[in-house]
């Protein structure tokens, strides 16, 4: 990588302001997985093996500038402390003199749970006023907060003009990963895509159609690529304003000779219920009032060899609506597909990883990326703000 690490750096006897991203999913305020927290583990066990004061700074959801009870950062530091087997200090804010006054408390070692980072309008607007305020809590800015590295906040972007800003061990080990893979991908390399956000998926899409070998198009997706094609696709997902640009990528994966794959079967429902009428029908067999809910058995038998016959597979978004029992055997396919291949394994986005989790298979990936909409941007092949802003090695 060519910015500066927190290796790089002396942090001994130093406040250092890091940047993490503890958005994690809440349910009656627990945590219902903090894959988030424990990923900023070996950042945080450095700083304090290594006598740092560590202030730890992340939003958590979207509270638009306003204190929401419900999105404090607490359980994230309590379980954090748990984790660490120490205790944590939590401030109620995340500047002030109050938060001056946690900092000047802290001892070398120890760590501190900034308040949400969102509740102040400055966050989002990357205000340099808000960013001067973070700053003069430490005298070094570590960003490890990968899964808002696209997001050019106050507190991920604003902050590394005014300290010196390297980043993390997480965030280092996310941008090597992804950029050994797709920088020079050991072949044949299989992107699958999938999900239900296709104007956030079409330039993905387009990149990977030039960078992959093959890349197998399911879930909400699918259906723009049908309607491309002619087909009726019923009460299906469907981006009307995306039917032209997904003729385009059929055309274009032909030229380039890419083996592009959309579904040759697929399950299709009555309704968006586990207790619904489906059926399993052919891509011209949609009623008018039924949805296609998954990939059917053809195509997950189909995706799941050319999966068993790359040498790297990257999956983003799940193929059906996963979260209903009986609409979730094809994520289920391809999640044991990408266990079971001997090709290097990239889950990125939060519904993917949720999925192999769900099935109990995340362990046997090679890399889970903590950052959905980061990850995207990545291989699409943009800049993110939050690393571009960091010191050159
Ligand atoms: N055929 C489908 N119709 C409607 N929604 C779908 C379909 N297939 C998948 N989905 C939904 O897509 C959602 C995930 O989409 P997305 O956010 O794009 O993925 P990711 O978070 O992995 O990037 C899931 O909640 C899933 O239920
Ligand atoms: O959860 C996140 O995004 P992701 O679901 O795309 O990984 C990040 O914490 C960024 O959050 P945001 O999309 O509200 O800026």
């Amino acid at each position: 990588m060519t910015k500066k690490s927190v290796r790089d750096v002396e942090v001994a006897g130093k406040r250092v302001f890091v940047r993490v991203d503890f958005n994690v999913p809440l349910e009656d305020g627990k945590i219902t997985d903090d894959t988030r927290i424990r990923e900023t583990l070996p950042t945080i066990n450095y700083l304090i093996e290594k006598g740092a004061k560590v202030i730890l700074a992340s939003h958590l959801g979207r509270p638009k500038g306003e204190f929401v009870e419900s999105l404090r950062l607490t359980p994230a530091a309590e379980r954090l402390s748990e984790l660490l087997g120490k205790p944590v200090a939590k401030a109620d804010e995340a500047v002030g003199e109050a938060v001056k006054a946690k900092v000047d408390a802290l001892n070398n070692g120890d760590v501190l749970v900034l308040e949400n980072v969102r509740f102040y309008p400055g966050e989002e607007k990357n205000d340099p006023e808000l960013a001067k305020q973070f700053a003069e809590l430490a005298d070094l800015f570590v960003n490890d907060a990968f899964g808002a590295a696209h997001r050019a906040h106050a507190s991920t972007e604003g902050i590394a003009h005014i300290l010196p800003a390297v980043s993390g061990l997480l965030m280092e080990k996310e941008l090597s990963v992804l950029s050994k893979a797709l920088t020079n991908p050991e072949r044949p390399f299989t992107a699958i895509i999938g999900g239900s956000k296709v104007k956030d998926k079409i330039d993905v899409i387009d990149h990977l159609l030039t960078l992959a070998d093959n890349v197998l198009i399911g879930g909400g997706l699918s259906y723009t690529f049908f309607k491309a094609q002619g087909h009726e696709v019923g009460q299906s997902l469907l981006d009307k304003d995306k039917i032209d640009v997904a003729l385009g990528f059929i055309e274009k994966a032909k030229k380039l000779g890419k083996n592009f794959l959309l579904p040759v079967d697929i399950v299709i429902s009555d309704d968006f219920s586990a207790d619904a009428n489906t059926d399993i029908v052919g891509i011209d067999g949609i009623p008018a009032d039924w949805e296609g809910v998954d990939i059917g058995p053809k195509t997950r038998e189909m995706y799941a060899d050319v999966i068993k016959n790359s040498k790297l597979v990257v999956w983003n978004g799940p193929m059906g609506v996963f979260e209903i029992e009986p609409f979730a055997g094809g994520t289920r396919a391809v999640a044991e597909a990408c266990a079971n291949t001997e090709a290097y394994t990239i889950i990125g986005g939060g519904d993917s990883a949720a999925a192999a989790e769900k099935f109990h298979l995340a362990y046997k990936m090679d890399h889970i990326s903590t950052g959905g909409g980061a990850s995207l941007e990545f291989m699409e092949g943009k800049k993110l703000p939050g690393v571009e802003a960091l010191n050159d090695k």
